[in-house]
Formats: C-alpha cells, structure tokens, sequence
C-alpha cells in the first residue's frame, strides 16, 4: 500500500471521537463553499443569488452569536446547509466537530461580523468558489481545504499571493476514482448500457448478434499518469491479465511499475498506437490541456477505447466527436466533459459509441467521508502551524 504516514494519522483522527488531539483550539469557521462545475467563472456574489454588501443589515442568529463566542465550542450548523448546498448531513456533522460553520448565504449576509472570524475555507469536491473578491474579504483566511485532489478550479497563484494556503485529498479519492475507471472500461468493453436499454425495451431483439463487446481481459491498458490513482487502476487490471503500459509525462515509477508488472512508454504515442484502452488519470495543467486531440486520436487503434477520469479538458471534445462519428476509435468513456453537465445539444450525447457518466469518480458514501476527514486533518494542521499532510502549491 502506498499510503502514507500522514494519511495514517488522519485515520486515526477519524477513529478518535470527539475532538481529535491535532485540533486547533480556538473555534475555526468554515465557509462551506457549493457552486457548480458549470459556474466556474463566475463571481461568488452572482452564484449565490445574494444582496451581498449587506453587512450588518441583519443580526446574526442567536445560536451563531453563542458559537462564535465560545472558546471551545466546536461550530454551529446551519440548518440549510444539508441537501440545498449539496453536503451531506454526516459531512457538515463531521465538519462542525472541529470548526464553526457558516455558509456563503449567511457570511454574505452578516459580512461585517464575519470576515474577520473565517481562517479556513472548505471547498467542497471541484466546486469553484474562491475568487479575488472573496479572498480579499478574509483578512485573516489561512487555508482553503479542497475536498477532492484536482484543483484546476482553484487559481492557485492568486490565493498564494493573499498568504493562504491550498490542501487537496489526494489519499481520500483513489480506490474509488481507480474503481470508477474501471468500471467504465468494462461497461463500455461490454457495452452495458446498451444492453441495459436492450433488456428493458419492450421492442427490441433481446438477443441481438449486432452489438458484441470486447474483452478487457488480456486487454492492453495504456494508463496515461501513473500516479497515486493510475496505480490504483494498475492493480486492479492485473486481476484481468491486463498487459499494462502507462506514461508519466515527468517521472518513470520504476517502483510501482516492477508491483503491477507495468511497462513504461516514453512517448506517449507508443503507449496510443499499442493499447486496446486508453485511461487518462492525470489531473489537469495548463501544460495537458486538450492533450489527446485529432492526431493522438488517430494513433489510436480503431478498435481501442478511450476513458477519461481526469477532467474534461484534457481531451480536444470536437476531435473527439469526429472520431466516434468515423470509428477511428472504436468508444469512449468518460466521467469528466467540459464543461458539466454537457448542453444537452451537444454532439456527444447523440452518439451511441459513448458512455458518459456525470464526475462520479469520488461519489460514493465511502469517499466523500475520508475526503472531508483528509480535509479537516489538513486544515487543522494548518491552523495549528504543524505538518500540512497534502499541501498543493502553485507552479
Ligand atoms: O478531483 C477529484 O478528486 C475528483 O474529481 C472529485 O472532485
């Protein structure tokens, strides 16, 4: 196993109840922070709707006066913050264990008692929430914990120049984002949505010859980012016989590779020319942007697979269209589009050689609790000036 010791001891704070020994004493609000992929640009104000600059036109509830007030009390819920700001019950009960809660609505609201009291920021799983105004309303923000390990959302250079720093979840997220990925790869081998539509059809041939599969295994997977992830992907394949090639863009793993019997490829090309199924599992740069395009594409075999479990970005979607339309490849698979959700006229939803499923990598109940568990351990550490387990910083 490749986890670490830091991640061993967020474990063990979750396994602690109450408050855990790392916690920071003094009481920490949280912005629990919920846009949408999709609003990616725009300023935090618009997003939520909200008469911001209202400070002080209303008076703050009297359990969030009690909650900032005492010393040792662990946080306040706000009682919206539930299934209308998309975080689960357990999650904010989690979070209010270490911290004071409040919610974008309600800091908007009651700015002017507020700002000063906000040292951390929650950013929950890729939404997009931290932009230059909000950040110079917190004069005294330290850290923006990022549920989730991409941070392509966060502008990561602009929140370091106002002191703050940025943690990701990068232990949290693997074994089910590995899993997402291979479920996509069997369920487009397999053709399984289709065959789902078939079985439930009242019209159509049950047993049609027309729509055979392939077989993963003793398949080729060519893993492009042999990372925490990639790797995670690459010892599950091996139960499938896989022959497993993979691309690091920077660094060879000889380590990971010599556990799962992987071959390295250079050039990436090599890997696209040799594999049945291709999987992208890097995060997203401004270097890997639209990295598999028309000419990658073409490389591919016509009978190969393409799946995205990274972001949506990495692959050029107009070449990507033009392809599945020609059977330069054989279908695609992808957790990730740009942008999320696709306008529902976009031509990748009409075509049948693609599964499309909407950035569930980490959707399970399993992953969204150690995600904000490796969070809190995070942003505590920060607070407590000790040992960041999983600090991002700019490049
Ligand atoms: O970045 C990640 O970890 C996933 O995409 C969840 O947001």
């Amino acid at each position: 196993m490749l986890r670490s010791k830091a991640f061993n001891l967020l474990k063990s704070i979750h396994l602690m109840s109450g408050q855990p020994k790392l916690a920071y004493k003094g009481i920490h609000p949280v912005i629990a922070s919920h846009g949408h992929h999709s609003h990616r640009s725009v300023g935090y104000r618009q997003r939520y709707k909200t008469g911001a600059g209202s400070a002080g036109g209303r008076t703050l509830s009297a359990a969030l006066t009690k909650a900032m007030s005492e010393k040792e009390l662990p946080g306040l819920l706000i009682l919206d913050i539930g299934g209308t700001y998309g975080v689960q019950e357990n999650i904010v009960a989690l979070l209010k264990k270490h911290f004071c809660l409040i919610t974008m609505k309600e800091f908007l609201e009651n700015k002017k008692e507020m700002s000063k009291k906000i040292q951390s920021v929650f950013v929950s799983e890729c939404r997009p929430t931290v932009d230059q105004e909000l950040l110079e309303s917190l004069p005294n923000l330290k850290v923006i914990g990022n549920s989730g390990v991409g941070v392509d959302h966060l502008n990561l250079k602009m929140i370091s120049n106002f002191g703050v720093k940025v943690t990701n979840t990068p232990h949290a997220v693997a074994d089910s984002t590995a899993d997402i990925g291979m479920a996509l790869m069997l369920a487009s081998a397999r053709r399984l949505v289709e065959g789902s539509q078939i079985a439930i059809s009242p019209h159509t041939k049950y047993f049609a010859v027309d729509w055979l599969g392939v077989e993963v295994t003793r398949a080729t997977l060519g893993i492009i980012g042999m990372g925490r992830i990639g790797y995670k992907v690459a010892q599950r394949a091996r139960a499938f016989e896989m022959k497993i090639l993979y691309h690091n863009r920077k660094q060879r793993r000889k380590e990971e590779e010599q556990a799962v019997g992987a071959h390295y490829c250079e050039k990436m090309e090599d890997l696209l020319q040799q594999s049945d199924f291709v999987m992208l599992v890097v995060n997203l740069t401004p270097e890997n942007h639209k990295m598999i395009g028309k000419k990658e594409l073409g490389l591919m075999k016509p009978t190969a697979t393409l799946i995205n479990i990274g972001r949506g970005a990495l692959i050029d979607q107009d070449a990507l269209v033009e392809a599945l339309q020609n059977n330069v490849i054989r279908a695609a698979a992808l957790d990730v589009t740009y942008p999320e959700p696709l306008p529902r006229d976009h031509p990748l939803l009409k075509l049948n050689n693609i599964i499309i499923t909407p950035h569930i990598g980490t959707a399970t109940v399993q992953a969204i609790q150690m995600m904000a568990e490796e969070a809190i351990a995070n942003m505590l550490a920060v607070l407590n000036g000790q040992p960041i387990p999983s600090e991002v910083f700019p490049k």
